[in-house]
């Protein structure tokens, strides 16, 4: 039927459904396909002759790979040819009627083309200066590279990070990656910053591939390390939360390096956040944080040419915050690289559901209920139904950038050491609580105004740590949220909470106030773990409906 004046053509329902024949696409040298699939629809990928890669991971010829809610771009050094085939589609119903997942592109990508003007030679030089500083570490006691990514919300960052990953563990590196963004997980649910050993290869169907969690994988799993990070933003409370837990994860990074060999020589790969380069108070304060933390030895900035000017200007040729700086001359180096013209803006709707996807598939595995279109992994998680009381839960009391529309955060209100603690307040948390010989400000670090002077990174009180502990009665909003399973005791002070890293999460599923019940789903059968834990009340928002 045609739409009267439109002359379009109303898609008949064998039109909707019909299945597209597969599609051939012929790279040249240096080239990439880009493109979109919709979350509920899938691609299967194909690379029939050639060499081709996904941010940096080598797709093995004639295997087919399954797609879906990604927005991703295949890159070929040499040529190559690929086949692209419609997957299983969702189709909604709206008040309009069905709308289908599928677009109109190959495969039923929402958009897809190819270009060869890509950064891609650019990425490969950095690898390759990497790696000479790998070559010049190896045997002479001097720390592999560490290097700090930095550069607005969907610069690139995270592709450049999963590249830089694919090709030093092709080579026999095993970079230590550490993901500083709370609004994505790696190998991790969001409001979580992690460290990573990469010692295998990433994999080209589920970005980072798969922690243990999420149960068996045709690729090795790799171990995280994590820290709930329970907000949107670095910036919220001023960073006073985000810092500590920087600083945490610095050292533990710093110790395995000093412990595994592999590690040491191949460096670190840090991934932060967009809103670190955004120019806001206290954004260059959190950097400063980081380079020193981490001592770090090459900043390289993506798509900013004003922060990229601001760091060449504070950190360029300056000697980094090692230890070691002055036996080695070890200095900065800060690098701009192109963004690449691939990266598309992820509209909130699209975060929303990567964010609620890591989630479902913490649980369920690859073949999540929203996910089931794809054949992978099932895992069975369980419910059980526990008393309120009988968990020692805590949330942090701050207002988030993003949402100022309440909380209690009062810092008069605030824990003053123990008070909150059930037990009297023996901090019992088992880690060593050393300093680390990164603490001190990076030398030579000019232009930063007095309030944003770093002076050491280990001054904040554990006094006023925001870190309340949640007494019955169960709040209602627990409903739909994570509370992750901290490794710190249920006596431990908010401090060692802060501190301690996590074991797993737990969802909840429901909130019987009258009763002072929660029903929770659990990634692994049995009792849960008498640790403490903490609330994500404000991130990763709520996911409704995971269970039943
Ligand atoms: N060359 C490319 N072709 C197609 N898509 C790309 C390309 N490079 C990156 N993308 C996509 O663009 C989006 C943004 O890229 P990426 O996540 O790497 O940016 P980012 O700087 O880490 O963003 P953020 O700071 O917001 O997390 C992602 O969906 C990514 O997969």
């Amino acid at each position: 039927m045609s739409l009267p004046g439109l002359e379009l053509t109303q898609p008949s329902e064998e039109r909707q459904y019909a299945v597209a024949p597969p599609s051939q696409i012929a790279l040249n040298p240096g080239s990439e396909w880009r493109f979109e699939v919709a979350f509920g629809h899938i691609i299967r990928v194909k690379l029939l002759n050639g060499t081709a890669e996904l941010f940096g991971t080598e797709l093995a010829e004639a295997q087919t790979y399954t797609l879906t809610g990604t927005k991703a771009a295949i890159y070929t050094w040499h040529g190559c040819e690929l086949e692209i085939t419609a997957g299983e589609t969702a189709t909604t119903t709206t008040v309009d009627g069905s709308t289908s997942a599928a677009g109109h592109g190959a495969g039923g990508c929402q958009s897809e083309y190819t270009s060869d003007d890509t950064p891609m030679m650019e990425y490969a030089n950095l690898h390759f200066a990497l790696e000479a500083l790998r070559e010049e570490s190896q045997g002479s006691g001097k720390d592999g590279p560490r290097v700090l990514l930095l550069g607005p919300d969907n610069a690139g960052k995270t592709s450049l990070s999963k590249i830089l990953t694919a090709y030093a563990t092709k080579v026999g590196g095993q970079p230590l990656v550490v993901n500083l963004d709370p609004t994505e997980g790696m190998l991790s649910v969001p409001g979580t910053l992690t460290a990573t050993a990469f010692r295998t290869m990433l994999d080209v169907e589920n970005g980072w591939g798969d922690s243990p969690m999420s149960g068996p994988s045709p690729v090795p799993v790799k171990l995280p390390l994590v820290y709930s990070y329970p907000l949107p933003s670095p910036l919220d409370a001023e960073g006073a939360v985000y810092r500590p837990i920087v600083s945490r994860l610095a050292l533990q990074v710093t110790e395995r390096m000093a412990k595994d060999e592999d590690v040491r020589r191949t460096g670190i790969i840090v991934d932060t956040p967009g809103v670190l380069s955004s120019g806001k108070p206290g954004s260059l304060e959190l950097i400063n944080h980081i380079v020193t933390e981490f001592a770090i030895t090459t900043i390289v900035v993506l798509g900013s040419e004003r922060l990229y000017s601001n760091m060449v200007k504070q950190y360029d040729n300056k000697p980094s915050a090692s230890a070691a700086a002055a036996v080695f001359d070890e200095r900065v180096a800060v690098v701009k690289l192109s963004k690449s013209g691939g990266c598309v803006d992820r509209d909130a709707a699209f975060l929303k559901k990567t964010r609620e996807s890591q989630i479902r598939s913490y649980f369920f595995g690859n073949s999540a209920p929203s996910n089931a279109l794809t054949t992978a992994i099932t895992l069975s998680p369980s419910t059980l139904q526990v008393d309120f009381a009988s968990l020692t839960v805590y949330n942090y009391t701050v207002i988030s950038t993003e949402d100022e529309d309440e909380d209690d955060y009062d810092p008069s209100q605030l824990s003053t050491g123990d008070s909150f603690l059930p037990g009297g307040g023996v901090d019992d948390y088992s880690q060593p609580k050393q300093e680390h010989d990164r603490a001190a400000t990076l030398p030579g670090i000019v232009g930063l105004s007095s309030d944003q002077n770093i002076t050491s990174t280990h001054s904040y009180s554990t006094s006023n740590i925001p870190l309340k502990r949640l007494l019955p009665p169960a709040p209602m909003a627990l409903e739909n949220t994570l509370i992750a399973i901290t490794h710190a005791s249920t006596t431990a002070s908010p401090a060692a909470v802060r501190d301690a890293s996590v074991k797993g999460f737990l969802y909840v599923a429901n909130v019987d106030a009258e009763k002072g019940k929660i029903m929770l789903l659990s990634p692994i059968r049995g009792t849960i773990p008498s640790q403490a834990m903490i609330w994500a009340k404000r991130w990763p928002d709520e996911v409704v409906g995971l269970v039943g």
